[in-house]
Parts: C-alpha cells; structure tokens; sequence
C-alpha cells in the first residue's frame, strides 16, 4: 500500500522534556489509524507536528510525495491534511452553514476566509447544507456556532473538516464530550468515511478505537511502544505495561 504520510524519527522537545521523542508512523491510503497512550503521551503533539501546528525539532513530515516538514499549517490544510481539535475551533459569530460555507471557501481558494463573495455563495451552499445533514446539524443550520452545544460543535468542526476535502483527517479526541447518541453518529459517520480519505484518530476511549481503527499505534513518555492491528495491540504485554506504569 502506498503511504500517504511519513512522520520519520519525529522529535519535539520543551526545554527539557521531550514530548515527542523520534517517534516514527507510516499511514497508507484510506488508512483508519489510531495513536493512544496513557495522559501526557505525546499523542496531541505528534498530530500538531503532522498538521503543522508545532515545528519538528528533528525527523521529516512526508505527505503525498513531498517533504512538508518546513510548511506551515494553512500550506498543510490546502495539500490535504485536515485538522479538528480537542476543544473545537469554530466561528462563534456566523451560522452553522457559515461556518461549513466559509471552510469550504478556503477549500476553493478564498483568502483568509471571512469574507464570501455572493457569487460563489450559492456553489457552496448545497454541499456545505449536505455535509451538516451528515454530521445531524441541520435543524441548526441557521443559529450562530457560538450557541451550539460542546458536541454540535465538535460536529461542525467535522463538518467543516470535510468541507476542506482533506486526504488525511486528524481527529484529536473526537468523542470527548460527546453525548451517547454524538458518539455513536460519530462512529457512523467515520465508519461511512470514503476510503479516498485516510484518519489518524487520537482517542481515550478504546472501544471507539478497535471499533474504528485497522491500525493502532501506542506511545509513552513520548516513544514509540508498538503498531499492530487492534487485536495485536490489545493483547500487547508492552502495551499493558506502559498504561500500568502510567496509572502507577
Ligand atoms: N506547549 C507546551 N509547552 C510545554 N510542554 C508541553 C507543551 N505541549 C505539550 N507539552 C508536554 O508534552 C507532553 C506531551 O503532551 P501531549 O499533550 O502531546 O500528550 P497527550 O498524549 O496528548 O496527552 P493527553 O492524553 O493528556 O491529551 C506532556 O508532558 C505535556 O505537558
């Protein structure tokens, strides 16, 4: 399988801690791949480091071919890697169907965002109202995100996300907060995911992550632990041993 992103020997230090610690993940095309570990693993910064957000310190980003490790994160999102965050990063002040419209603005082209001229409105509105009927936003497609509750905008973020048309999507605990009814729409709606559209999903909750997942990766402390399939990793003694030493 071709790989669509190459995160080799990645490192990222704060002072003198090193919170990602030459950790290196291959993600294949149309790959649902999974990174856990205990709190403080390092699972957040590997994501920042994939989407840009935080600067390796040592190793190489590859995505699609090039070498991205010098670009930023808007460089980043236009070559397709797609981003949500723990806590949801939305425009308060517009609509749901603003927000999904202007993501999908960006997607096209517009610069900064905000400002959407008419004429391009009515092309991104059909697809920007069918991604929030995928994500269970329509009835409030018309209030300002700033009202939605934590998951609807932890919806919208997806929303928004997929608006971008991202080749690889970066999850970073999406279930977090959610209610029961959210997170099994979230797990219809990855499950759905085409596979043109490859995940890294950084998740606590681990029944999400074996149902989701064909590749989990454990980190600890900042190190790779192991990469298997969900079956392999949950049976792992190492991997037992790192959430032990974790809880300890
Ligand atoms: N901006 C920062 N400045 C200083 N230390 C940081 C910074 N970001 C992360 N760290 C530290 O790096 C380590 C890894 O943090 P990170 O958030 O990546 O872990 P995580 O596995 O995502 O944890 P959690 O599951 O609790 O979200 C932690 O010790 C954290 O305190």
């Amino acid at each position: 399988m071709t790989a669509l992103l190459t995160a080799e020997a990645v490192t990222r230090r704060y002072g003198s801690l090193t919170a990602v610690d030459r950790v290196t993940l291959r993600i294949t095309e149309g790959e649902r791949h999974a990174l856990i570990g205990p709190n403080g693993a390092g699972k957040t910064t590997l994501l920042d480091l994939i989407g840009g957000a935080t600067r390796v310190d040592a190793g190489r980003i590859g995505f699609a071919g090039r070498d991205v490790t010098r670009l930023g994160p808007a460089r980043r999102a236009r070559i397709g890697i797609g981003r949500i965050h723990q806590r949801p990063a939305v425009w308060p002040s517009l609509t749901a169907l603003e927000n999904v419209e202007v993501a999908a603005w960006r997607r096209v082209g517009g610069l900064r965002g905000v400002a959407t001229p008419g004429r391009f409105r009515g092309r991104l509105r059909e697809p920007a109202l069918a991604l929030l009927d995928r994500v269970g936003l329509t009835e409030v497609a018309t209030s300002a995100a700033g009202h939605l509750s934590h998951g609807q905008r932890r919806q919208l973020e997806i929303a928004m996300a997929l608006a971008g048309e991202p080749r690889l999507l970066l999850l970073d605990e999406p279930a977090a907060g959610l209610s029961s009814v959210e997170v099994q729409r979230l797990v219809t709606l990855l499950s759905n995911l085409s596979r043109e559209v490859s995940v890294l999903l950084v998740e606590h909750r681990l029944d999400l992550v074996y149902t989701l997942a064909d590749t989990v990766t454990v980190l600890h402390d900042g190190r790779h632990v192991a990469t298997g399939g969900p079956a392999e990793i949950r049976d792992s003694p190492e991997v037992r041993r790192a959430y032990a030493e974790a809880v300890r």
